[in-house]
């Protein structure tokens, strides 16, 4: 190879060299690397498709593969027929018989945007010499994450199926494949139009739903669970037992044919893929319900929007979109590379998996006392932003997954949803791993946990009144936006105010105090601090002064350096160190000290907050079940706290609360319990008082200008009306004493129909109730129901 100087990239340029001895080192750096990665991918393949239990993540095994592919492109010598980039899947195992396909079953070749895809289209117009205005029909279909099979059929009946193999050679797996659901037998329909043989070709999958189940089932059994649905599908069904794999939740969509023979000519035209699946969906063969045909590129990339963001909202996992041109004819004339059809391309989605270490499980108390474990991992980046937590939600949930401590995990973040961990990547397990234990005393303040009623999933700290956690997660939720609406008050500020010394370190050898990081630590650690709030009830008595000397633990982190590995998408890491600062002033030598321009926002914040409706002021009280709808309706209803506490202690079911329209006999129960006993000192009623004391409004002014003129009567509002906003509309409604339902029945006084008004506006007719249009139900509000004549509709 002969290297010209223009080809180098600066850092190779070296003046005091001869460029004629530097092809050597490049080509052996390269020959070097691409050894190393044929060896990772080749150990790979043996680990996804022979033992159906892939250590690597996908996205870390396809940005091999397209470095492979990268490599062989600047070094076409090192393209040989036995690199990993030439083959499909790999060789058939030694559990089945061998068997030959008829036809070789191909690959897909992949696009990892929209460019690649556009590239690809372009290529098969190019190709095929189309004159530009001649638009192709494409089958775009959804990529099933599952394993491939083929099914041969001979007159009807199914005789073999196989796994893909290395392409030429599968396994023999009909045994299993015949316990699958939906696969066919026989071919249904009139036997004349069955083909003589045909192989069929199509994806095995787990139903996402079975998945959690199977994992549980397998940990229970003391088997190694999946790590996701895919390898659950491909290892169900490669079994030596047929009865295991039929005891699996496996279905197969087909998605393409092999050989096709018919008896004598060929009764059936097939001029298109689609119609292809038309036959077979005729002889009773499953295909994807996700189909579509459309024209053009625009119709695909609508295709690849839609289930980009309904990825989880089908019966399997799915990785992409697989495009085909649909005319056979077209199909023939592009034909195929050595390990994938000209013809067709695989658009894959973001990677939403990776592999990462699962350092730790620990619980969280939440604010009703339930305690969650969740997993602390190493932080990995995924779909576009840094995990390191995810909820595991209950210990049976941690048995359940069947993952360690100390485990390489699968975890899965889509998009804005939870990141969640799959599964434990059990092949690389070196026995160091540990079995996590659910803590029986509250890790926050020691009270011995238990469920709340007997059978419940869930353990709670049942010490609500003086838990720190509890009350942490309470005063954060007094500042959230159902309730106060406090944008200074977050979850760390919740924290300096309940509970300070939450992230004191165990070692004192570890303390830098504040600021000096290099200073020798001090034999002991600075003396507890006692929370300036006990809990919510002080908040609204606070001054700027009692926060001064509050201070908060923190992990000192470091600038990591970004070559290290699995340095990527990190820009810190911990150290270990741990410092105690000032939380809510700034100390400085310069001006002293003063309150944080936050502290300053909190107070003012504190201030507006007392003055908020007594609705929010109900869901910032944290009775369970008592969210917005329900508030409203319980303030509403009584008009204030005092009220509310006389109803819930009327009688033992607080049937008057029960009774309130939007609250039920379940909310009821909650109030009257959240209030407790009042022979019993009944804390939770203190903080009321300490807020009512503060200022806070314990009661709705009932604006008396406004006439009650709809007291008794239920009202619908549907369709958009042009002077009231759909909450405004509701708002009138309730000032004036009525109720405004969301549905209409035989109890709806009035319906008020407004522009576009759908099966509402029907269902009202129907019962022959009275409508109302918009100036009908100004007259409504008015003057009551005897202003209103009937609206002539
Ligand atoms: N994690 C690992 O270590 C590891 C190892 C090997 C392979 N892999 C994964 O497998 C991929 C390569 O495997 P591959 O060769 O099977 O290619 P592929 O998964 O990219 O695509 C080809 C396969 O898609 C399947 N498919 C699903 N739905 C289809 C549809 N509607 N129409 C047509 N085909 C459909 C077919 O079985 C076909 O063989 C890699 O990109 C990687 O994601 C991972
Ligand atoms: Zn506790």
């Amino acid at each position: 190879m002969t290297e010209r100087a223009s080809d180098r990239t600066p850092d190779q340029t070296d003046p005091t060299t001869d460029p004629t001895t530097e092809a050597a080192p490049d080509v052996a750096r390269a020959r070097h690397r691409w050894t190393e990665l044929a060896e990772q991918l080749r150990a790979d393949q043996q680990a996804y498709y022979g033992d159906d239990a892939p250590t690597s993540s996908d996205a870390d095994y396809d940005a091999r593969m397209r470095e492979l592919e990268q490599i062989e492109t600047e070094h076409p010598e090192l393209r040989t027929p036995d690199s990993p980039t030439q083959h499909v899947g790999a060789a058939a195992s030694t559990t089945f018989d061998p068997v030959d396909h008829v036809e070789r079953m191909l690959s897909l070749d992949n696009a990892f945007n929209a460019d690649e895809l556009a590239a690809w289209a372009e290529r098969v117009h190019r190709e095929l010499e189309l004159p530009a205005e001649r638009t192709v029909d494409y089958l775009c279909e959804v990529k099933i994450d599952g394993l491939a099979i083929a099914l041969l059929y001979e007159r009807g009946r199914l005789v073999r199926a196989a796994t893909r193999g290395d392409g030429r050679t599968g396994e023999d797996v009909t045994a299993n494949v015949r316990t699958v659901e939906g696969i066919p037998h026989t071919l249904a329909g009139d036997p004349s139009t069955h083909p003589h043989r045909i192989e069929v070709r199509g994806e095995i999958f787990m139903l996402v739903d079975g998945f959690a189940a199977l994992n549980e089932a397998q940990v229970a059994a003391g088997k190694a669970p999946f790590a996701n649905p895919r390898n659950a599908a491909a290892g169900s069904l490669r079994q030596k037992d047929p009865t295991i794999t039929a005891g699996r939740p496996l279905r197969m969509y087909a998605h393409g044919v092999g050989a096709l023979e018919w008896e004598q000519g060929r009764p059936t035209k097939l001029e298109r893929q689609s119609d292809a699946y038309a036959l077979l969906e005729g002889w009773g063969v499953p295909i994807s319900p996700h189909n579509r045909v459309v024209d053009g590129l625009a119709g695909v990339q609508e295709r690849i929007d839609h289930f980009g963001e309904h990825r989880h909202d089908i019966e399997h996992e799915l990785d992409g979109i697989v495009v085909k041109v649909d005319e056979l004819a077209l199909q023939r004339r592009l034909g195929a590379t050595s390990r994938a059809p000209r013809w067709a391309i695989a658009y894959k989605y973001p990677p939403e998996e990776v592999n990462t270490t699962l350092l730790d499980i620990r619980v969280n108390v939440g604010r009703t006392g339930r305690v969650t474990p969740y997993g602390v991992m190493q932080p990995v980046l995924v779909a576009g932003s840094t995990v390191e937590m995810a909820t595991l939600h209950n210990a049976s949930e941690v048995a359940r997954k069947g993952v360690l401590i100390g485990d390489t995990v699968v975890l899965r973040k889509a998009g804005d949803v939870i990141p969640e961990i799959l599964g434990p990547v059990v092949a690389l397990r070196d026995g160091s791993e540990r079995a996590f234990v659910m803590p029986t005393e509250c890790p926050s303040c020691g009270t011995t946990l238990a469920p709340a009623k007997e059978g419940d999933v869930d353990i709670r700290c049942p010490n609500a009144e003086s838990c720190p956690a509890q009350i942490r997660e309470r005063l954060f939720h007094v500042a959230g936006r159902g309730a106060f609406d406090i944008e200074a008050l977050g979850w760390e500020a919740a924290g300096a105010l309940t509970d300070p010394e939450a992230g004191r370190p165990d070692d004192p050898s570890v303390y830098r105090p504040s600021g000096k990081e290099d200073e020798v630590a001090p034999d002991a650690l600075p003396p507890r601090q006692v929370p300036v709030l006990a809990n919510e009830a002080g908040l609204f008595d606070l001054a700027p002064g009692d926060l001064r000397d509050v201070r908060t633990w923190r992990e000192i982190r470091r600038r990591v350096d970004p070559a290290a590995p699995g340095a990527a998408g990190r820009k810190t890491e911990g150290t270990g160190l741990w410092t105690d600062r000032h939380y809510f002033w700034t100390v400085s030598d310069k001006e002293g000290p003063r309150p944080s321009a936050n502290t300053d926002t909190l107070f003012a914040e504190l201030e507006k907050a007392k003055a908020q409706p007594l609705w929010r002021v109900l869901v910032a009280l944290s009775i369970r079940h008592v969210g917005p709808t329900a508030a409203r309706a319980l303030a509403q209803h009584f008009g204030s706290i005092d009220a509310i506490q006389t109803a819930a202690a009327a009688d033992d079911e607080a049937s008057q609360l029960a009774a309130v329209d939007g609250v039920g006999p379940t909310i009821a129960r909650a109030v009257k319990e959240w209030f407790g006993d009042p022979d019993e000192g009944g804390w939770r009623r203190g903080i009321v008082d300490a807020w009512a004391a503060a200022g806070v409004r314990t009661e709705d002014e009932r604006d008396e200008s406004v006439v009650r003129t709809l007291e008794g009567l239920t009202v619908v509002v549907t369709g958009s009306l042009e002077g009231y906003s759909r909450d405004g509309a509701k708002e009138a409604i309730l000032a004036r004493g009525g109720k405004a339902a969301g549905s209409v029945s035989k109890k709806t006084d009035f319906v008020v129909v407004g522009e576009n008004a759908g099966s509402k506006e029907t269902k009202a007719r129907e019962l022959g109730l009275r409508i109302l249009d918009e100036a009908g139900f100004t007259a409504l509000l008015e003057g009551g129901q005897d202003a209103v004549t009937e609206s002539a509709s």
